[in-house]
């Protein structure tokens, strides 16, 4: 048997977040340099922008760590399906590869152990980057979403670019998506599709987020464990100046307006 001891407090997040943030710096989720990301955000004529952060799921990869990370994705979820009693209850936890596998098993698990009168009938599934064409074949592992409620458990949010792949995926195969909940939400601005004016986005200041975008675009709402404004205090608390200024130079330029 073991017993859990919470270490002193970060912020002044709820327990699993902050349990959460603490892990990902432990663990080196989350480090700091110059990054390019899947949405490039490199479209102008000087080069690359590169972020000077990265959130690396795939370090979740301890029992202890996953126990964090599904902890606080179970109670993001629960928290974001009573406050939003117009989301349907999802049939399905559907996990985009590759990061998403891992996180849609782990916490489908975690809220089973939390309740399982009202979990026990929700399945997971995912999907290969690469369709089969042998054996059963296609292009989903797990539930099929034919005719069910589908609730898409992801790493990170940028660019939206994979909750939109997810969304097209998922309406392919006959389901519909009711949610998102991500671990962490970038909330930046979505890059620019001419690359024009992308550095400082002069004119263009009224960008919405991707997860704002997709709620406007869709009627489809979201939630985070965390956000780019909660890494910023975590590290003004820890008193990581260097880090906390690259962030906020960074979140200046790109922050989404909503
Ligand atoms: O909002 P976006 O701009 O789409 O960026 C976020 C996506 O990028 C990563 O996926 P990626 O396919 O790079 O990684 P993985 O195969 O390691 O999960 C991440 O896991 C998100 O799914
Ligand atoms: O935008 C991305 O590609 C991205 C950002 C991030 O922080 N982590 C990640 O896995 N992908």
């Amino acid at each position: 048997m073991t017993t859990s001891t919470h270490p002193t407090p970060l912020s002044t997040l709820p327990t699993c977040k902050d349990v959460f943030l603490q892990s990902c710096l432990s663990a080196n989720v989350l480090t700091f340099g110059a990054y390019t990301l899947k949405s490039g955000r490199h479209a102008n004529m000087r080069g690359p922008v590169q972020s000077p952060y990265f959130f690396n799921a795939g370090y979740f990869h301890t029992a202890s760590l996953l126990a964090a990370i599904s902890t606080a994705y179970a109670h993001t979820i629960i928290s974001f399906l009573s406050s939003h009693p117009s989301v349907p209850k999802p049939d399905i936890l559907f996990g985009p590869a590759y990061k998403g596998i891992s996180l849609a098993c782990s916490t489908l698990l975690e809220l089973y152990r939390l309740d399982s009168q009202t979990w026990s009938p929700v399945s997971y599934s995912f999907n290969r980057k690469e369709v089969k064409d042998h054996g059963e074949g296609g292009a989903i592992v797990g539930a099929s979403s034919k005719g069910k409620n589908v609730l898409v458990l992801d790493d990170v949010v940028t660019a939206g670019t994979a909750m939109r792949e997810t969304m097209e995926l998922v309406a392919r195969e006959g389901g519909q998506v009711v949610g998102f909940v991500v671990a962490l939400d970038r909330k930046e601005r979505r890059p620019s599709t001419t690359g024009e004016k992308e550095e400082g986005f002069v004119d263009d200041e009224s960008r919405s987020s991707a997860l704002g975008q997709i709620r406007k675009e869709f009627g489809v709402l979201s939630a985070s464990i965390v956000t780019l404004d909660n890494l910023i205090d975590v590290l003004e608390m820890r008193g990581e100046e260097n880090e906390r200024e690259r962030l906020e130079e960074y979140r200046r330029k790109y922050l989404a307006c909503d």
